[in-house]
């Protein structure tokens, strides 16, 4: 089963200004990992806009879960560079949250208070932050941030995650571990991915499948299958196979500088 599709997908922020994306047709199977990378500008933003509803395309059609998109869709987990939690509320009620206003939890809330509590110290515990559910975003380091930020985008068990440079700002050994969590707990229960970023290993170690972008406008420049088994282990990406194809993807990125 396809998840998400684009179709010779155009789009110009204002009408009859200069293509953000030009002419971009791809397909992300159910449960498929897929992993976006490119310069800078290149449309990785726009192109999560555009599955999500936040944006409509001007040329060429985006379906998610075989409809096509119109307005901003509810089912779709997300998460950014920043965690965006409220810092009002504990690491708990900040997970709660998408229960709190997707359906049907919402209807359920009141009855099922105690048993979505539940499901998201349950989360929580998996993703390695048990013992912090009453802390406040402030008391947790940056990668807990994110840790728990992935844990709100999965909460309501959205069929599609979007995630936008979500390790961008942690260092290099928190991210390598936050590589693993999401791995893992793509492999326990599986979702469709999408992930932004600039970085090419990232891309390499996490993906099924690396699109590369061009810049200005953006358009799919390569398409790159990494076939390495599952669960991938760090130790990889020291072996001269990763490296291969990791130069693989730069290759590709550096010929777009060039032009
Ligand atoms: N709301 C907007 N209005 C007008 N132009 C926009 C808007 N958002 C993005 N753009 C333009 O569209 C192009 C693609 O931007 P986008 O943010 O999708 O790139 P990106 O690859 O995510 O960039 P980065 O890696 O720097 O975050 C850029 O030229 C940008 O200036």
């Amino acid at each position: 089963m396809e998840q998400v599709r684009f179709e010779q997908v155009s789009l110009a922020y204002d009408e009859g200004g200069p293509l953000a994306i030009q002419d971009i047709s791809l397909s992300v199977a159910e449960n498929e990992f897929i992993a976006v990378v490119g310069p800078s500008g290149c449309g990785k933003s726009t192109l999560m806009k555009l599955v999500s509803g936040l944006t409509e395309p001007t040329e060429g059609y985006v379906y998610v879960g075989g409809r096509q998109v119109a307005g901003p869709q509810k089912c779709i987990g997300m998460a950014f560079q920043a965690s965006n939690l409220l810092p009002w509320r504990t690491t708990l009620d900040n997970v709660m949250l998408p229960l709190e206003i997707v359906q049907p939890y919402r209807s359920q809330m009141r009855r099922q208070r105690k048993a979505f509590e539940a499901r998201c110290r349950d989360l929580l515990a998996r993703v390695g932050l048990a013992g912090n559910e009453d802390k406040f975003p402030w008391e947790l380091s940056g990668g807990m941030q994110q840790r728990a930020s992935i844990c709100r985008a999965l909460i309501h068990k959205p069929k599609l995650l979007m995630l936008d440079e979500p390790f961008g700002a942690l260092d290099a050994f928190t991210k390598e571990e936050l590589w693993i969590m999401l791995q893992e707990l793509w492999q326990e229960e599986p979702f469709t991915v999408i992930l932004v970023t600039h970085d090419l290993r990232e891309a390499t170690f996490l993906a099924d499948t690396v699109y590369v972008l061009s810049k200005g406008p953006g358009q799919l420049v390569a398409r790159k299958a990494i076939e390495q088994a599952r669960p991938r282990k760090l130790e990889w990406t020291y072996t001269d196979d990763f490296a291969r194809d990791v130069h693989e993807l730069r290759e590709h990125i550096g010929r777009i500088r060039e032009s």
